[in-house]
């Protein structure tokens, strides 16, 4: 077993005041071992832990050090002042994402973790990708996904009976004035299979259950309301249930979400960003995950963002950093059978 690789996210936001929290919870847990890609000022300044950082030379030594220091694999950069952002830290942030991707890649970490960007502020110094998403995808090209390759985004989380609610994305991060346009039958295709390779390879689901959203209200009422499911989105769900899949047509998303609906599949199939984030964030903000679907390495973030409002205060509440690692390695274990 190897250690879960974590990101620094933007300084200034409450990603390194999480992490603390998240390793002070965690460091008792062995099989959850994460080192930190970051500069060590970056963690330092945000500390009030009484704990030391145990700065590494190789991601290996952090299972060793991992239940009496924070494991930090340095990178170069400064701290920041919370809840100020500021473009300046961009290299570092990209940085540490692409360090954590490399580790992943050649086998020395488990998994990716990534604490939050804010998109903006990358956009600001240059960074041309919507969000960690896109960019992952980006880094990993070339190498092959273990089946139908994503990058797609899936939000997950649980109900109060510990059901998981996972609901992945045919378009992302899009103005919602191009998604329309966007939804081409080969996307809906490749975002279905994707999800579908997901649930049983990631998920350990073996005949995945994927109820699809509809993009209008009432699934477009016949074409009356919109013809994007007849035209689109149902003859994609045709096909794929021609070679055995069991997936739904194009759904009312209204009706989908509720308790008694959510037993009826393994996963949704959404359309666009809201249409699927609000249902799960809504469920349970505290422990939702994103997942990134369809990479050669395992991906998970939590589902908050970076919280500048609240960075610096000492309240950011780190479970839905902890729920990431925890599914961060569920799925390696999945995958990889650790
Ligand atoms: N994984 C990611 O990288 C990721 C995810 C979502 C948003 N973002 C980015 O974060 C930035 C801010 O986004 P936003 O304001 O929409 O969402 P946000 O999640 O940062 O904040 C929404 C609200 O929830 C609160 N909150 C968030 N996390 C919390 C925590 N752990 N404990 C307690 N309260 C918490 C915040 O204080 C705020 O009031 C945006 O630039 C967005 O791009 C990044
Ligand atoms: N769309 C995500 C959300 O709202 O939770 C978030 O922006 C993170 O996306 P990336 O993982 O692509 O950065």
């Amino acid at each position: 077993m190897r250690p879960l690789a974590l990101t620094l996210g933007d300084p200034a936001g409450i990603g390194p005041e999480v992490t603390w929290k998240a390793w002070e919870r965690l460091r008792g847990n062995p099989e959850l071992a994460f080192a930190v890609i970051a500069p060590p000022s970056a963690l330092k300044r945000v500390s009030r832990s009484e704990h030391p950082l145990a700065l590494l030379e190789d991601i290996s030594e952090a299972s060793d050090q991992f239940s009496h220091a924070l494991p930090v694999l340095p990178i170069e950069g400064n701290a920041a002042i919370p809840g100020q952002a500021d473009p300046v830290h961009a290299d570092t942030i990209t940085r540490s994402i692409q360090t954590a991707v490399t580790q992943a890649l050649l086998g020395q970490a488990d998994a990716v973790v990534t604490n939050p960007i804010a998109k903006d502020v990358l956009y600001r110094a240059g960074f041309s990708f919507p969000g960690h998403t896109e960019y992952l995808g980006a880094l990993c090209k070339g190498v092959a996904a273990p089946y139908h390759p994503g990058p797609v985004m899936m939000l997950t989380a649980p109900d109060s009976e510990n059901r998981d609610l996972r609901v992945g994305l045919a378009t992302i991060h899009i103005p919602l004035q191009t998604t329309s346009g966007s939804l081409t039958p080969d996307v809906v295709m490749s975002a279905a299979r994707t999800l579908l390779g997901a649930l049983k390879l990631d998920f350990g689901i073996e005949n995945p259950r994927l109820a699809v959203c509809g993009l209008n209200p009432h699934a477009g009422e016949n074409g009356a309301l919109g013809t994007e499911e007849q035209d689109v989105i149902n003859p994609v769900c045709r096909l794929l249930r021609s070679e055995g899949h069991d997936i739904s047509d194009a759904l009312p998303a209204d009706t989908l979400f509720h308790a008694e609906a959510r037993l009826t599949y393994d996963g949704v199939l959404a359309m666009y960003h809201d249409q699927g984030l609000i249902p799960v964030k809504t469920l349970d903000f505290h422990r939702g995950v994103n997942v990134t679907l369809g990479l050669p390495i395992v991906r998970t973030s939590p589902d908050h963002g970076t919280a500048f409002n609240i960075a610096g205060q000492g309240i950011a509440r780190p479970d839905s950093l902890i729920a990431a690692l925890r599914k961060a390695r569920e799925i390696a274990t999945h995958r990889h059978g650790h």
